[in-house]
């Protein structure tokens, strides 16, 4: 039995990509459509081309400028490695369609853990700014940025802000951890010590918790992990006896509950984005993150007034902004915070420590058909699979839950301590992949396709027509049987929308764009690749066959469904043999 599991566990994960078995990406020629042997893989400049009405970034990582080596060589498509060799290995329809976003932590943050996630097929670095330094992140996103220069990565940055819930500070001694046994008595405490923090004490982040906390009240650290019962205020210390012995983890999430609910009025009074994630949020501009996920998003208006923030920051390339949907608040106001946001998280740590855990899964399910109908992607988070932060291994239950996200058709699934801090970094990654793999193909063989209301009030008018267009041409690529779907675009817009019809064929999304090609790893099915074709050229079709062909990675007779915005039209074509 042992061995016959073993066996079964071997094949359903397979062993991540070795390099060598990963061609390189660059796919360079000149002239157009005579296609000269793919050049030697050159050492990088360090962003793509862009047409003149881009704009540019004047974060010096993002600046779009041909390098003389690209005007030498002609146009430059780019795709991520994993990606182009998932196609070849896998074909065109077995590419995995749901994107892995894996938290960096100090298990993974070295050049040749950070090449392996990448090889393992992460699509988007996670930096949590509860933990590490901006120096630590910041060399992180160094090495990533590297990686994907010089070893033809396409991975993207995501940073999450820590938010201002309220939340305990470091151990006593800098620990990893805390052990509390029932009946021990702690002290949390909103006084600031200059020196180390005395035994069995914790620090607060909240000025007003001594006040508002009463006595009788029960403490819960991070959703349950240990409990206690406030039996003392004194100025600004609050006793507090273990009730429900556990561990206590740096900066863990603190909630009190009176009469059995939520107590929520303190934390009403603390901003969404304090002047730390402020802070955060400039090093991450300025470090030309694509993504900034928001924790404990209460309401539209902090995304709205954020959005505004980054559309007149110097810096800001387009970065999406993910709402994390861990809060009561933030249930009550979904649809406007979908609405508001470039996508969202279900950050289910905080959420479960929130709502009573039976409901987590089902407000999970609900928030991700929601995304749908709104058409922004969906990230499910937190413990997919926990026990491998120990184990080499995942629970059956943690098997039956990616299973459970992946039929959702969740847009991406997340590891945090997995990644983070875990034991298994790399083989929790395979788990995810293996799984989305034999689930999507389930899904396909199965011919689960349902048509999704779209509420019309979601469009304005000119994007009614596009998204008709879109949702016409999916559902030619399924009938038809169509090999990919191709889509020419500039912000990721329509790419996106073929993506929430969720077709059954890859969606190769074609953008000059390198933050547009980056912030398209988010979502389901797209394969984004850089392009630089001039915007009137008219032999754009014609030129991405060539180019494709050239690599390898379409062949004469794939049948392709090709979608422009400009033209507001779909072509069906079979790639010809010239
Ligand atoms: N940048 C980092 N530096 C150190 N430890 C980290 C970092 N990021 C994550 N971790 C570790 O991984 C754990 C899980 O990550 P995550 O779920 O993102 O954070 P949290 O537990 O604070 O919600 C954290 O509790 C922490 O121990
Ligand atoms: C993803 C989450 O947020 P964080 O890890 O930052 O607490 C969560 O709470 O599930
Ligand atoms: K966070
Ligand atoms: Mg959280």
């Amino acid at each position: 039995m042992a061995a016959q599991s073993l066996r079964f566990s071997l094949s359903l994960f397979s062993p991540v990509p070795t390099t060598k078995q990963l061609q390189p990406t660059r796919i360079t020629s000149k002239p157009y459509l005579r296609i000269s042997k793919p050049i030697k893989y050159a050492p990088i400049r360090s962003e793509i081309i862009a047409p003149s009405t881009t704009p540019l970034a004047s974060n010096g990582a993002l600046v779009l400028k041909p390098s003389v080596n690209e005007v030498e060589e002609g146009p430059v498509i780019e795709i991520d490695r994993v990606v182009e060799s998932d196609l070849k290995e896998n074909g065109f329809r077995g590419t995995r369609k749901t994107k892995i976003v894996c938290t960096i932590g100090p298990a993974t943050c070295g050049f040749d853990d950070l090449e392996a996630l990448a090889l393992g097929g992460m699509n988007v670095a996670r930096l949590n700014m509860c933990h590490g330094t901006h120096e630590w992140h910041k060399s992180v996103i160094e090495k990533i940025r590297r990686l994907n220069v010089e070893k033809g990565f396409g991975v993207s940055i995501m940073m999450d802000t820590q938010g201002s819930e309220i939340h305990m500070g470091d151990l006593v001694g800098g620990a990893s951890s805390a052990k509390v046994e029932d009946g021990d008595v702690w002290t949390f405490t909103v006084r600031s010590y200059e020196s180390e923090l005395p035994e069995r004490t914790v620090s607060v982040n909240y000025d007003g918790f001594a006040e508002d906390v009463y006595i009788g009240d029960e403490l819960i650290v991070d959703g349950g992990m240990a409990r206690f019962e406030v039996i003392q205020k004194i100025g600004p210390d609050v006793k507090c006896l273990c009730t429900d012995p556990g561990l206590l983890l740096p900066r863990a999430n603190l909630t009190f509950w009176r009469d059995g609910r939520l107590v929520q009025e303190r934390n009403a009074m603390l901003p969404t984005i304090s002047a730390k994630d402020w802070l955060d949020i400039d090093f991450g501009l300025s470090e030309g993150v694509d993504f900034i996920a928001v924790s404990f998003v209460k309401s539209a208006e902090v995304i709205n007034h954020l959005k505004k923030y980054l559309a007149a920051h110097p810096h800001d390339s387009g970065t999406y902004v993910i709402s994390k949907i861990e809060n009561v608040d933030s249930l009550k106001n979904l649809d406007t915070i979908i609405k508001a946001s470039d996508g969202v998280m279900v950050a289910r740590g905080d959420l479960g420590a929130q709502i009573p855990l039976e409901q987590v899964p089902s407000v999970q399910k609900k928030i991700v058909e929601m995304c749908r109908e709104l058409k922004k992607p969906v990230i499910v988070a937190s413990q997919l699979l926990e026990s491998m932060i120990e184990y080499p291994i995942p629970t059956r239950a943690e098997v039956a839950d990616v299973t459970e996200v992946i039929r959702q058709q969740a847009d991406a699934v997340m590891l945090s301590g997995e990644s983070a801090m875990g034991q298994y970094p790399f083989k929790a990654l395979s788990v995810l992949r293996s799984i989305s793999l034999r689930i999507e193909k389930w899904w396909r063989e199965e011919n689960c396709h349902r048509p999704r209301k779209v509420p019309i009030a979601t469009f304005t008018s000119p994007n009614i027509v596009t998204n008709e267009l879109c949702t016409a041409a999916a559902s030619m690529a399924n009938k038809l049987g169509a090999d990919a779907l191709f889509v020419y675009t500039k912000s990721g817009y329509m790419a996106s929308l073929l993506s929430q019809c969720r077709p059954d064929c890859p969606i190769f999304a074609f953008t000059p764009s390198v933050s547009a090609r980056r912030r398209m790893n988010l979502q389901w099915g797209l394969v984004p690749f850089c392009l630089n074709f001039p915007e009137d050229d008219d032999n754009t079709l014609e030129k991405t066959f060539a180019f494709l062909k050239a690599r390898g990675m379409i062949k004469p007779g794939d049948k392709i469904i090709s979608v422009s915005d400009k033209l507001q039209s779909i072509q069906v074509v079979n790639v010809p043999r010239e």
